[in-house]
C-alpha cells in the first residue's frame, strides 16, 4: 500500500510519517504548509504542497503517487481560535474532510485513518471515558471532529470505506528535538514559556473536585500517538469493507496539573520555583482520562511512554529553539 499522510509536515503528522516508514510502509505527504514545514518531511518521502480543500490537487496526488490509503492528520486544532473563527474551522476540518472523501471514493481509495480528538466528549462525567461515553463537544473545534466522524461513518456504510477515527487525548513530547511542537497552546509548553520569562507557571484553578483540586488529564506521548496510527493502518489493510472503528488513544492514566507542573519544574531544574494558582479557565472539565481498553483489544496497541519521557523530550525541543 501507499499511504498519503495529510498534514504530514506538521507536529503530529511528522511523527506519524516516521512511524509508518519505520513500519515498512510507503508514504507520501500532502500538506499546505500553513503550519507545517517542508524540513519536517524525511528525505525520500514525496511532499505534495496543497490543501485538502482542493479536489484537483487531491485527485492528482492520489493518481500520481498510486495512493491506496490516507492518514488524515491535516486540520486546525486550537480550541480557543475555533470559538473566534468557527466557520474557518468548519471549512478546514469538515469541508476539507468531505472533499478528501469525495476524492478517495472517486479514486477507489478505501482506507482512512482519521485524527479525531477527546474534545468530542466535552465534559464527560465518568472516571474513564470509553468510546461509548456520550459525545457533547464544548467548542467548534470538538464539533468539527465529531462531524468528521459522522461523515466517515456514512462513507463507510455507503461506499465500503474502511476507517479508524482516533480520538487523541492530551498529546505531549517529541521523538527528537527538531520534531517538537512549535506551538505554545498546551500545558507543557506554556509552563516552559513562563519559566523562560522568569515567571511562575500558572495553574488554572485548584478548587476542582479532584484529589489535589487541579484538573486531571491523560497525557500521551506523540510517539505513542504515531505508533497507534501505524497499528490502525495495518489493521485496515486486512479489514473488510465497511469496517469502521472509533478508538481512544490514551494511556488510561490521569495526571493532575499540579503533578505535571511539579514534574516539569524538576525536569527543567527549577525545583525552587513555585506555581501560582489563578482562576479557573472557562470550559475546562475537571477530569478527562481515557479507557484504553478498546484500542488494546482491536489493535493490540498500548502506550509505551510516561509523563517524564514526554516532559524531557519536549524540554529538549524547547531548548533547541530557545538556546
Ligand atoms: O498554563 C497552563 C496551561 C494549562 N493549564 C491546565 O492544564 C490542563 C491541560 O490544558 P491543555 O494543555 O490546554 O489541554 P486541554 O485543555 O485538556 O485540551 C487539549 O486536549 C484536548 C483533548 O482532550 C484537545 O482537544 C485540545 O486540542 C488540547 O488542547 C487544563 O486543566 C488547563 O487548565 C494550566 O493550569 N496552566
Amino acid at each position: 500500500m501507499t499511504w498519503m499522510v495529510t498534514g504530514g509536515a506538521g507536529f503530529i503528522g511528522a511523527h506519524v510519517v516516521r512511524a509508518m516508514l519505520a513500519g515498512g510502509q510507503r508514504v507520501v505527504v500532502f500538506d499546505d504548509l500553513s503550519t507545517g514545514s517542508a524540513d519536517k518531511v524525511p528525505a525520500g518521502v514525496p511532499l505534495v504542497t496543497g490543501t485538502v480543500l482542493d479536489r484537483e490537487a487531491l485527485d492528482a496526488a492520489i493518481r500520481e503517487h498510486g495512493v491506496t490509503g490516507v492518514v488524515h492528520v491535516a486540520g486546525k486544532k486550537q480550541v480557543g481560535e475555533s470559538v473566534e473563527r468557527p466557520l474557518y474551522y468548519y471549512k478546514e476540518n469538515v469541508t476539507g474532510l468531505e472533499v478528501l472523501l469525495e476524492s478517495m471514493v472517486a479514486a477507489g481509495v478505501d482506507r482512512l485513518v482519521f485524527s479525531s480528538s477527546a474534545a468530542v466528549y466535552g465534559m464527560p462525567d465518568v472516571d474513564l471515558v470509553t468510546e461509548t461515553t456520550p459525545c457533547a463537544p464544548m467548542s467548534p473545534y470538538g464539533e468539527t471532529k465529531l462531524v468528521g466522524e459522522w461523515l466517515i461513518h456514512a462513507a463507510a456504510k455507503a461506499h465500503g470505506l474502511r476507517a479508524a477515527s482516533m480520538r487523541y487525548f492530551n498529546v505531549a513530547g517529541a521523538a527528537s528535538p527538531e520534531l517538537a511542537d512549535e506551538g505554545v497552546f498546551n500545558l507543557v509548553p506554556m509552563v516552559f514559556e513562563r519559566l523562560e520569562a522568569g515567571e511562575a507557571p500558572r495553574i488554572f484553578g485548584d478548587d476542582y473536585d479532584t484529589p489535589d483540586g487541579t484538573c486531571i488529564r491523560d497525557y500521551i506521548h506523540v510517539e505513542d500517538i504515531a505508533s497507534a496510527h501505524l497499528a490502525a493502518a495495518r489493521r485496515l489493510e486486512e479489514a473488510e469493507a465497511g469496517t469502521d472503528l472509533t478508538l481512544n488513544i490514551g494511556r488510561g492514566e490521569g495526571s493532575s496539573v499540579r503533578e505535571m507542573v511539579d514534574r516539569i519544574l524538576k525536569v527543567t531544574g527549577n525545583e525552587d520555583a513555585t506555581a501560582e494558582v489563578s482562576a479557573r479557565r472557562p470550559g475546562d472539565p475537571a477530569r478527562v482520562v481515557a479507557s484504553a481498553e478498546r484500542i488494546s483489544e482491536e489493535l493490540g496497541w498500548s502506550a509505551r511512554y510516561g509523563v517524564d519521557e514526554m516532559i524531557e523530550s519536549a524540554w529538549q525541543g524547547w531548548r533547541l529553539r530557545h538556546p
